[in-house]
């Protein structure tokens, strides 16, 4: 059985489908991404998996409970992360660790959580006084503090500078290797590709594509880009008549061209039957940036 189960999912406000049909399944100890464009039903998905929201139809399961009707019991094995908004400004870590330890049959003990998420010299700090990357650990800790086999966690680590994002990543990692499931909706690709198992990508409230990240950058239609700067003109029918040819772009005497390793190979022998040097050559994997425009536009 998978930990998470969503099936034919869908939601509609004022008779607009915000989501249209989503179904996924999340694997026991897995990192699963929900990535795609603003206002694509990710929050909207992931809410109805925590018992927030009543989706118009469809099944969604979590560890076999139906998190509607059986919402005491999902509480007891899905921690969520907070919203800023519900947490009270004056309260400190401490006294925020306490009350929601107290929500649990079966806590965690707190100060070991807080002392691996570094809140431990925080303790006495009111919320309000904590900088963001505090306050994204401060929530970690609470949707972890009842102990949970799975965790939700939306937009981690939006707002935060590039150290404490990559100590966020670290601390995700960390969480996944005591067993836990983690649900993440994120914005960021490199997120994504560095932390996530599998990623569904969500578009226009469907699932555009359902795969490894590596499984994604294969999927997209041009999934090895080259670029160089030739010593003369190079014909652009020659260009568009390469195998396997994406995409091609002129800019600043510069061609890029994606494609497969097949393009890459007969640009080469194209450029060496004219006599032409391809100066400053480059050859690069197209990365999950590069696949999710592909995919969510190709979905468009
Ligand atoms: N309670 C609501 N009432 C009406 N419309 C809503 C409600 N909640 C969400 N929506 C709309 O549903 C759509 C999907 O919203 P959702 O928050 O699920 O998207 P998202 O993919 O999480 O977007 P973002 O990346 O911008 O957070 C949006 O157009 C949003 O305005």
């Amino acid at each position: 059985m998978s930990i998470i189960e969503v099936s034919e999912l869908r939601k509609s406000y004022g008779g607009r489908a915000v989501v249209d049909g989503v179904s996924f399944a999340v694997e026991e100890g897995e990192i699963f991404g929900v990535l795609g464009p603003n206002g694509a039903g990710k929050t909207t998905t992931v809410e109805c998996v925590e018992g927030l929201r009543v989706p118009d139809s469809g099944r969604v399961r979590v560890t076999g409970l139906d998190p509607v009707a059986e919402r005491e019991q999902v509480a007891r094995v899905l921690g969520a992360q907070l919203q800023q908004s519900e947490l009270q400004a004056k309260l400190t870590v401490r006294e925020a660790l306490e009350l929601y330890a107290s929500f649990y049959p079966h806590p965690a003990d707190w100060r070991p959580l807080a002392e691996r998420l570094g809140l431990a010299p925080k303790l006495t700090t009111r919320f309000a006084k904590l900088s963001g990357g505090q306050k994204q650990r401060l929530f970690i800790a609470l949707a972890l503090i009842g102990n949970p086999r799975v965790v939700v966690l939306d937009e981690l680590t939006t707002g935060l500078d590039p150290r404490a994002r990559r100590d966020t990543w670290q601390l995700i990692e960390d969480v996944r290797a005591s067993g836990v499931t983690v649900l993440l909706v994120t914005h960021f690709m490199e997120e994504a590709q560095r932390l996530c198992d599998r990623i569904a990508v969500i578009d226009q409230g469907r699932v555009a594509a359902l795969d490894t990240p590596q499984g994604l950058i294969r999927r997209s239609a041009g999934a090895t880009v080259i670029s160089f700067t030739p010593s003369a003109p190079v014909d652009e029918g020659d260009l568009n008549a390469l195998p396997e040819l994406a995409s091609v772009a002129f800019k600043d005497g510069r061609i890029t061209l994606s494609g497969t390793d097949a393009t890459v190979n007969a640009v080469i022998t194209l450029l060496a039957r004219h006599h032409i040097t391809a100066h400053q050559l480059r050859v690069s994997d197209a990365t999950l940036d590069d696949a999710f425009l592909d995919l969510t536009e190709a979905a468009a």
